[in-house]
């Protein structure tokens, strides 16, 4: 099994214009509302491709009940912790050329009380010695800049692989802390993380061995269209595909961490798998998962060791 923790989960309410008109009343086509979050992302993608999760969130409200509705409707296990406060909605618009503007609310505010209660929730999961434990997306107002760290430190004390995918000050923290099996930042993430741009693949690797020699095992940079970089103490692999027409980039980057972590396999074949689960995501609307009928692993090139002078847009 494979356990999720999202500390500010949302429900991701999706409109269609035609066009967006920024100051002025749009009219949208089309509506779509989702359970979201990352680490519940990475949960539904498990769930679809038949591999056991559990997802552990805080939920507050009526958006919250809704929330943990369309989870039972899609079948993902969910553990949700009461809060006072309600759950989110974040805001997708999508025009009729593919671009997507996020609205993403900051989300409740969270007692101490109610992040022990969330943290307590995670290790009582951790007793019962779940494959790996994945926590993902933004924390919510209240919470420490410190929560990873001490997600971290649980998965340790149960001996729990960890997976981490967030970004800003949390994600430094959590990186400078060590003791994370994989982080899975893009490539803006990384570059606000070591506080410089990334052009090259050179400098991604030697961005990601900053992130490996804090104590990383290993980190998965997801570089948007030209695919993703895994990237070790030792080694480092691409793998991208020929270029596609997205319909929505929203979940991509959480569809392609649960393809990660969805299987075994080598370092290659799990990147692959990642980027064609990723591939699969974008052509999907709004976040909806991608099935196994529709992930296309033959498309997607592995190349070992890729020259570090080229340009991560010529990937
Ligand atoms: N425009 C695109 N064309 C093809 N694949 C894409 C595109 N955008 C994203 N992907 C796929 O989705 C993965 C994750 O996207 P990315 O934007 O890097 O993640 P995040 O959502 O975390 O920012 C990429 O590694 C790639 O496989
Ligand atoms: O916690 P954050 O950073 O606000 O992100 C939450 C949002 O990210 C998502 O998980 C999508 O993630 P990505 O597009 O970054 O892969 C949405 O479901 C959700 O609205």
């Amino acid at each position: 099994m494979i356990l999720t923790l999202t500390p500010n989960p949302s429900l991701d309410r999706a409109l269609q214009v035609d066009r967006l008109a920024v100051g002025e009343v749009n009219r949208a086509d089309g509506a779509w509302v989702h359970p979201g979050g990352k680490g519940i992302n990475v949960s539904r993608v498990l769930m679809a491709h038949g591999v056991p999760t559990l997802a552990v969130l805080p939920v507050g409200g009526a958006d919250g009940a809704r929330l943990v509705e369309l989870l039972g409707e899609q079948g993902v296990p969910a553990l949700p912790v009461p809060i006072a406060e309600d759950t989110r909605t974040n805001l997708t618009l999508v025009e009729a050329g593919g671009a997507t503007t996020k609205v993403n609310a900051p989300g409740p505010r969270l007692t101490d009380e109610e992040g022990d209660a969330l943290l307590r929730a995670v290790e009582q999961q951790l007793t019962t010695q779940p494959a790996a434990l994945v926590s993902a997306g933004s924390l919510p107002r209240g919470a420490s800049e410190c929560f990873f760290v001490q997600v971290a430190g649980l998965a340790a004390r149960h001996g729990v692989p960890f997976a981490l995918d967030t970004s800003g000050l949390p994600l430094t923290r959590a990186v400078r802390s060590g003791g994370l099996t994989l982080v899975k930042p893009n490539d803006d993430e990384l570059a606000e993380l070591v506080g410089h741009e990334l052009v090259t693949v050179g400098d991604v690797v030697d961005a990601a061995r900053e992130v490996i020699e804090a104590g990383t095992r290993a980190v998965l940079v997801s570089l948007g269209a030209h695919g993703a970089l895994l990237v070790t103490a030792r080694h480092h692999w691409w793998a991208g595909g020929p270029p596609l027409v997205p319909l929505s980039t929203v979940g991509a980057g959480d569809t392609t961490l649960a393809g990660f972590i969805a299987g075994d396999g080598d370092s290659a074949a799990r990147l692959r798998r990642a980027v064609a689960f990723g591939r699969a995501a974008v052509l999907l609307p709004g976040t909806a998962v991608p099935t196994p009928d529709q992930i296309d692993v033959d498309t997607v090139q592995v190349v070992e060791n890729p020259d570090p002078r080229t340009a991560l847009k010529e990937l």
